[in-house]
């Protein structure tokens, strides 16, 4: 049998909502081997981001060389980068690996409002990941500051996701999460040539901590295994979707979502399949 594996490089929440600690429950929920290079740590909970604390350039490396040169990979995720610096060494440590398969979100701001990267590191992005990006999955107000564009309408973001194509990137996944005064959600995947529309109804919930590392890691998982990136973003929808309607109403402000209600779903229906064929 051969092993999925999937390596996220990305901050620690210690509330486990988002991050490294979504990352890794997400991989494996979908049958992925999970491995991490930490970025950062947090000190974090459903109610905020209480302290910040990068790791050396040298120690985030460190961690990446130690899964390329014995683990390996089939796909990498990139959440919490927090620095120009440590973009840069990352940047070099896929392009070294030929790590092609690589899911970059582009993380700016917790729900609180604390900021995961600094304004100087963004350029970064742009120039040394983008162009190795299989997916990227940017959020609306990410969007706005990735193009410089004002995004708020599915139109605005058609043209946002065409600016990020042309900057070398092969997929695009604009997250809708952040549309207001609609009861549906529609991420739109953009592959430099046409648009895939993935609606869902919007769950009225203020559980939403760690839905874009969530939903990121889907794709992730799912890449790892060889799917494609439009059969990955849709399992992706409906694992997220699964996991903010299940959720867990865990701290006092933005909950996490719960990462094994889409296995529960899935089993519960191959459950009601075999009670079917007996009886
Ligand atoms: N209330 C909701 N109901 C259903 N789906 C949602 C809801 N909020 C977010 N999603 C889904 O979750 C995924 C993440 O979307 P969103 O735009 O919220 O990302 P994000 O802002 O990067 O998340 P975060 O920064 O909290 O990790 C998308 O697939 C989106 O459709
Ligand atoms: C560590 C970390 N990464 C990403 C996010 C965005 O949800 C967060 N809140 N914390």
């Amino acid at each position: 049998m051969t092993i999925a594996r999937a390596l996220t490089i990305a901050g620690s929440d210690s509330g486990g909502g988002a991050g490294i600690q979504a990352d890794l429950k997400t991989f494996q929920e979908l049958h992925v081997f999970g491995m991490s290079a930490i970025t950062a740590v947090t000190a974090q909970n459903t109610v905020g981001v209480q302290g910040i604390y990068p790791l050396s350039v040298e120690a985030v490396l460190q961690q990446i060389d130690s899964i390329g040169l014995d683990l390996g990979t089939d796909a990498v995720k990139t959440g919490m980068l927090f620095s120009p610096e440590i973009i840069y060494g990352v940047a070099a440590k896929i392009r070294e690996y030929a790590w092609t398969n690589l899911v970059v979100d582009p993380v700016m701001i917790a729900k609180g409002g604390s900021k995961l990267l600094q304004d100087e590191a963004v350029a970064a992005m742009k120039n040394e990941l983008f162009p190795q990006a299989l997916v990227v999955t940017p959020n609306m107000p990410e969007a706005e500051v990735l193009t410089g564009m004002t995004v708020r309408t599915l139109d605005d973001r058609k043209e946002a996701a065409k600016r990020l194509v042309d900057l070398g990137v092969k997929h695009v996944v604009m997250k809708g999460g952040h549309e207001e005064g609609t009861s549906q959600i529609v991420d739109l995947l953009y592959d430099g040539s046409a648009f895939v529309e993935f609606p869902s109804h919007k769950v009225l919930t203020r559980h939403t901590h760690g839905t874009g590392c969530t939903f990121a890691a889907s794709i992730t998982a799912e890449v790892a295994k060889g799917s494609s990136v439009i059969d990955a973003v849709a399992i992706a929808k409906n694992f997220i979707h699964a996991a903010i309607e299940d959720s867990l109403e865990l701290g006092a402000g933005h909950g996490p979502t719960n990462h094994w209600a889409y296995r529960q779903r899935l089993n519960a229906s191959a459950e009601s399949r075999k009670k079917g064929r007996l009886e």
